[in-house]
């Protein structure tokens, strides 16, 4: 999915957006991963006719792709094109990326010469493109010439400068990087450095880069792991070289891995299989002009012949050899030829020519290792570790700052959390406490809207409600609810004799005594002034006397104060019973009242029953 994103963006944007490193970069992944592909997609877009630079451009893509194809021939005309669209149209980004890659394509044809003259051409129009990302690369390429053509000191001090003053995000600059300092390392006798080197651009490759260049990086770590004499781990990681090589159709890729291989295979005596494996190697780097590998095989194989008495075939091939190792005029390469020259001399028994082979032999060892014990590339390679300690250092320190930011951060966010719940848990109590309080004050006004102030008894509307409601339940059950309404006689008079407090007082002690008076579910409540209801379930009117009586006799037995004892606490009531619930409160509650009326009439103090 990722990768079909990464098409579609390169198919809108070919170097056109802001970022043309980032560009290149996503180009070259893609390219590592899918060289064909590129090589379809990019065929479109020429076909779109874009201006000259943008065509340079995707002819750089496709120069790379060529490469991850193992085509170096292709590689090298799709540059070639590249190149003469730059004359048309001059773009510094598409001269820099074609430049750095025809360093390559002529390092591996052995032509060191003319990759120096590109690398510095190279530099040049990357410093005129002013992108720092393709600076490091074609500085990279310089000290990749400078190693190549066995000047270590100056590939070393090339890769000091670059560790000192770039400090690029670019995964392939940093991979790049460790596996040239790798090879420098290798090259200089540092086995182990070089190996490790290469594991960290290894490792960089697999996180980050594409397949393709993980294989060519496990194809330099099996041949680092050769150089350290451990052939198993070499051929370990040759053999997954191999087998990523095959999955990407790189043949070239192919003949490096089964060339590496050969040589273990030469040293477990497994003579045919290595002859043949080097034979196919051979072939592909004939094809693709590779000629300093061309020359590494043909110089194996002779000197395999040599060691089996083959000393014809081995003949051929020095004379076939002597014009490229004369054109490629590499030392390593040409040590190695002298030695070859001098056994054979000396198997033929021609002894002064042997002996002549093997002096130029000893004095090209005698400089090659007078290369690797200047003292300058000594101090280089130890410079280079200390700075490379310190930007580890550095990192950690980063690293361990982050690490106390972030902590904090962390505390900073438990404390704001903490708070955050402290306000809710307060919050919750605040609100639970003002509903409580709501609920409670409206139950209190709801109490005090059915109270009677000064009695405490239900008022007027709470005892007519319950009148109703109990004559509604009668109803239902064929029951009888019996009103009684009770006036005080000449109350008048009590306020005027013992004033209005005790008046009051009068009327307390009535809500009290009745309430004592009364069953359980029966009600009273004040009508109003000094007349009350009571409201009186499954009661008859034989009933009636009885409450008259207990009241009246509650009310007196006690003195209340103020009031004189022998005072006479006097009332009247009317009564009244409902029929089997048939009769509505309002014409119980006339009828009742019509009965007080007629107590007071007939002289008071006395209980008057509504005639049925
Ligand atoms: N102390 C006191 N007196 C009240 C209260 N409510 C009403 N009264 C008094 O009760 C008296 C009622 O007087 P009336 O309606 O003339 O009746 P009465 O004097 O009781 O005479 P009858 O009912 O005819 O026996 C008035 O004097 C009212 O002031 C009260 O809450 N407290």
């Amino acid at each position: 999915m990722r990768k079909l994103l990464v098409i579609f963006t390169l198919l809108l944007t070919v170097f056109t957006g802001s970022s043309i490193a980032e560009e290149w970069e996503q180009w070259r992944r893609l390219s590592s991963d899918e060289p064909q592909r590129v090589l379809e997609l990019t065929e479109a877009q020429l076909q779109q006719q874009p201006k000259p630079a943008l065509a340079a451009r995707i002819y750089a893509v496709r120069a790379q792709a060529w490469r991850n194809l193992g085509d170096e021939n292709a590689s090298f005309q799709a540059i070639q094109q590249g190149l003469g669209l730059i004359d048309e149209d001059p773009d510094d980004v598409a001269e820099t990326l074609l430049r750095i890659n025809l360093v390559l394509n002529l390092l591996q044809q052995g032509k060191k010469a003319q990759a120096a003259q590109q690398a510095s051409a190279a530099s040049q129009a990357a410093a005129r493109s002013q992108r720092p990302d393709l600076q490091i690369e074609a500085s990279i390429s310089q000290a990749q010439v400078a190693q190549s053509l066995g000047d270590l000191s100056r590939a070393m001090s090339i890769l000091e400068t670059l560790e000192k003053t770039e400090h690029s995000n670019n995964e392939r600059l940093q991979m790049e990087f460790h596996a040239l300092l790798g090879d420098v390392y290798l090259d200089a006798g540092a086995y182990h450095r070089g190996t490790e080197q290469i594991k960290t651009a290894l490792a960089i490759a697999r996180q980050s880069l594409g397949r393709w260049d993980v294989s060519v990086l496990l194809y330099n770590l099996g041949t680092a792991e050769q150089q350290r004499d451990d052939y198993q781990a070499a051929q370990q990681h040759l053999l997954e070289a191999l087998q990523i090589s095959r999955e990407l159709n790189d043949s070239l890729g192919i003949a490096y891995a089964t060339q590496a291989l050969a040589n273990i295979e030469q040293r477990q005596q497994h003579y045919d299989t290595a002859r043949q494996q080097l034979e196919q190697a051979l072939q592909a780097y004939q094809q693709q002009h590779i000629r300093p590998k061309t020359a590494e095989v043909m110089l194996t194989l002779a000197e395999w012949d040599l060691n089996q008495q083959r000393l014809e075939p081995a003949k051929q091939r020095v004379v076939q050899l002597a014009p490229l190792i004369e054109a490629l005029a590499d030392t390593a390469l040409l040590t190695d030829y002298r030695f070859l020259q001098s056994k054979i001399a000396e198997q033929e028994g021609n002894y002064r020519a042997a002996l002549e082979y093997f002096h130029q032999y000893s004095e090209l060892l005698d400089k090659r290792q007078r290369a690797l014990n200047n003292r300058n590339l000594r101090d280089l390679i130890v410079r280079l570790e200390i700075k490379q300690q310190e930007t580890t250092n550095e990192l950690l320190k980063k690293e361990n700052q982050l690490q106390q930011l972030q902590f904090k951060e962390q505390q900073t966010y438990a404390y704001f959390l903490f708070t955050l719940v402290v306000l809710a848990v307060l919050t919750t109590l605040i609100v639970v406490y003002l509903l409580t309080r709501q609920i409670r004050s409206r139950k209190r006004f709801a109490r005090l809207a059915m109270t009677d102030e000064l009695t405490g008894a239900p008022n007027r509307r709470a005892i007519v409600e319950q009148a109703q409601r109990s004559l509604a339940e009668a109803k239902q059950q064929g029951s009888s609810v019996a009103l009684a309404i009770i006036d005080f006689d000449y109350f008048k008079q009590v306020n005027d004799r013992f004033g209005h407090d005790a008046g009051d007082r009068v009327l307390q002690r009535f809500a009290q005594v009745t309430d004592k008076v009364l069953r359980q579910g029966d009600y009273h409540g004040r009508l109003g002034g000094e007349e009350w209801l009571l409201v009186l379930n499954h009661t008859a009117d034989d009933h009636a006397e009885l409450i008259f009586e207990r009241l009246s006799q509650a009310l007196s037995a006690e003195s209340i104060e103020g009031v004189d004892n022998d005072y006479p606490l006097t009332f009247s009531m009317g009564f009244v019973t409902s029929q089997a619930g048939k009769d509505s409160f309002e014409r119980l509650y006339k009828r009742a009242d019509e009965a007080l009326y007629s107590a007071k009439h007939q002289g008071r103090r006395r209980l008057i029953i509504a005639a049925r």
